[in-house]
């Protein structure tokens, strides 16, 4: 090989860190494939906007046919996001027989498994390490690290917004709203950050993530999801008192041949290996049959961090190319996907109410729980300023998420209940 061209679709925060991975780091690429890695031309929306990295402007383009319809560029790098036109810049690209590396997760949660068999029909590779927890190499630790065990269980800090949030909320005390703005401006965010507060952006690694470590395509319909927009500072001061810290959790558990997917907040033990993860560092637990359990830990976000893991996509791409196996590493799904049902599904739950300080409602509250056999792990009543009512705060042991949303139906119907504040999962056990 003479040198291979890339062409480069987006040039903000993480295009950005690309240009500069690839001009700073030619000698160990070179080394790594033995040819030069240079890029050919690069797709913005705008070519006079004041860019991070210096870019001779002979590069920069507006027209898309001029990067995926060029015959000298081997490889496509998709760092612009969007899905539907993306989407078709991507197959034109595949079709021309470029290979193709993205940092695309809206777009590979939901067209992944349709671009992989055309890539794969093609002769091309497609890669997309970075589309699930940025900079951690945890796509290619499940597909070749642990290829040869069988995985049960994945819980990701996956998104680092959420987790600088919640981490600057718990510890400084600070408001929602202005860590978010922090975030956004550390290029942490989304450029719509709802994606990341309402904790569609972990769903959808989380789809990513299970179809791959499950072997199984697990659609983002399939994966259930609540986002960190409502959690109060009482929750977080509760959850502290009882031993736990408050993250936004995305669990992949699979239980003979069936599996649940979901994206929640969760109040995890102070023990758990994922707690100590903080600001917007991101982790995956890996928990396989043989190896037991694994962390993978790292960057999730952020322009230098994940353009890291764009750019090794390119160098496995050209390590295939220099092997003539392109387009042979994608392996298609081996089980047909087997979701459980609210009734197969168990957890811990903390639940916080409001309800009127009157004769026998505590009774009846537990009663609803007994009913439905669930019982208490911890149980607190305190009574709040507003004369007359209280506050309850329960854990409760292990129970089916189907019981739990009954004893939520029910207690909203009680007449002394006034409001249910809050209700998340709880992962891992705190001892007095
Ligand atoms: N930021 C992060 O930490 C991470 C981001 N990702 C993913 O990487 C991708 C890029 O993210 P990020 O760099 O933050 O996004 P930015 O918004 O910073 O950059 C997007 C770039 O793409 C260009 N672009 C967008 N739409 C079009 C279009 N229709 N036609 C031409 N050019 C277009 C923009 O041009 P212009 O500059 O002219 O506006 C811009 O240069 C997304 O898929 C994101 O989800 C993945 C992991 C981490
Ligand atoms: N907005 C995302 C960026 C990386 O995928 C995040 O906050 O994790
Ligand atoms: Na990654």
């Amino acid at each position: 090989m003479n040198g291979i061209s890339i062409g480069l679709l987006g040039l903000g925060t993480v295009g950005s860190g690309v240009v500069k991975i690839i001009k700073n780091h030619q000698d160990k690429l070179m080394h790594q494939v033995g040819c030069p890695v240079s890029i050919k031309k690069i797709l913005v929306k705008d070519v006079h906007k004041q860019r991070a990295v210096e870019v001779d402007s002979s590069l920069v383009t507006t027209d898309p046919d001029e990067v995926i319809n060029d015959a000298d560029i081997d490889v496509i790098i998709e760092v612009m996001g969007g899905v539907e036109e993306t989407k078709e810049y991507l197959l034109t690209a595949l079709k021309n027989r470029k290979h193709v590396v993205t940092a695309n997760k809206d777009l590979m949660a939901v067209y992944g498994p349709e671009l992989l068999a055309v890539a794969s029909q093609y002769g091309c590779d497609l890669f997309y390490e970075a589309s699930v927890a940025g900079g951690i190499p945890i796509l290619r630790g499940l597909a070749d690290g642990l290829s040869s065990d069988r995985i049960t269980k994945m819980m990701g800090i996956v998104n680092g917004t959420t987790n600088f949030i919640l981490t600057k909320m718990s510890q400084q005390g600070l408001a929602y709203e202005d860590v978010l703005k922090e975030a956004q401006e550390l290029g942490y965010a989304e450029s719509d950050p709802t994606a990341d507060v309402e904790g569609l952006d972990a769903a959808r690694k989380m789809a990513i993530l299970s179809t791959l470590g499950f072997s199984m395509n697990i659609d983002l319909d399939d994966v259930k999801v609540k986002g960190i927009s409502s959690i109060t500072e009482e929750d977080l001061a509760y959850g502290k008192q009882f031993g736990y810290c408050m993250k936004l959790i995305g669990i992949a558990e699979r239980d003979g041949e069936k599996v649940e997917v979901s994206v929640q907040p969760t109040l995890l033990a102070k023990s758990h290996p994922l707690a100590s993860v903080q600001d917007e560092y991101n982790a995956v637990y890996v928990y396989g049959e043989a190896v037991g359990e694994t962390m993978f830990y790292g960057p999730g976000a952020g322009s230098m961090p994940t353009a890291t893991a764009v750019v090794s996509d390119v160098v496995g791409v050209m390590k295939n190319m220099r092997l003539g196996v392109n387009g042979k590493s994608a392996v298609t799904p081996q089980y047909d996907k087997k979701l459980k049902s609210a009734d197969e599904i168990f957890s811990k739950y903390f639940m916080r109410i409001h309800v009127k300080d009157q004769v026998g409602v505590f009774a009846n509250i537990t009663s609803i729980f007994s009913d439905h056999h669930v019982s208490f792990e911890k149980i607190l009543q305190l009574p709040l300023e507003e004369e007359g009512m209280a506050e309850i705060v329960v854990v409760t042991h292990k129970a089916a998420l189907s019981d739990y949303e009954n004893i939520l139906v029910q207690l909203r119907d009680l007449e002394p209940v006034h409001t249910i504040k809050s209700s998340y999962r709880v992962e891992g056990s705190v001892k007095a």
